[in-house]
């Protein structure tokens, strides 16, 4: 059976926590016997969408996989950015038939918490990963 092939899109926002996330994913897809095909970071969450869309759009992308970690701040605006991303992200997999997969933790989530939660990029290699398996034997059925 071939190879369920990833693209990665990392946010380097609270870097010191996404290269934790980013690694435990890695380890996972290597795991699973998964390749990750591409991999783009991007500034914050709110800026992956149009990341998200370009490695749709390729032919050796089977799933995406995104990783962040949205920590809370005075304001609400970490509701914002991750709300809207999250959103758009789900759109996105309807629109190019493939999964796009969560693995950012947040939001109103304090940096304690968002260290404790490192293994939401694992998480999301996991689901894309099964959901590509599938998919792929729902098209067979
Ligand atoms: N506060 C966090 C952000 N904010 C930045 C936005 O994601 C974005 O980069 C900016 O609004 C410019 O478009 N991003 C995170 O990933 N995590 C945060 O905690
Ligand atoms: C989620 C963020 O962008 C965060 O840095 C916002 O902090 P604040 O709510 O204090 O502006």
């Amino acid at each position: 059976m071939d190879k369920v092939r990833l693209g990665f899109v990392v946010a380097e926002f609270n870097r010191e926590i996404t290269y934790m996330m980013e690694k435990l994913a890695e380890e996972h897809a290597e795991f699973l016997g998964a390749e990750i095909t591409h991999k783009i970071v991007v500034p914050g969450t709110f800026d992956m969408p149009l990341a998200v869309k370009r490695l749709l759009e390729k032919e050796d992308v089977d799933a995406v996989v995104t990783i962040g970690c949205v920590i809370e701040g005075e304001t609400e605006h970490d509701e914002i950015v991750l709300h809207n991303a999250a959103r758009k992200m789900a759109d996105l997999s309807l629109e190019y038939n493939k999964p796009v997969t969560l693995g950012v933790s947040g939001p109103g989530m304090t940096r304690l918490q968002a260290e404790e939660r490192v293994e939401y990029g694992k998480r999301a290699v996991e689901s894309a990963v099964k959901m590509v398996k599938r998919l792929r034997e729902l098209e067979r059925s």
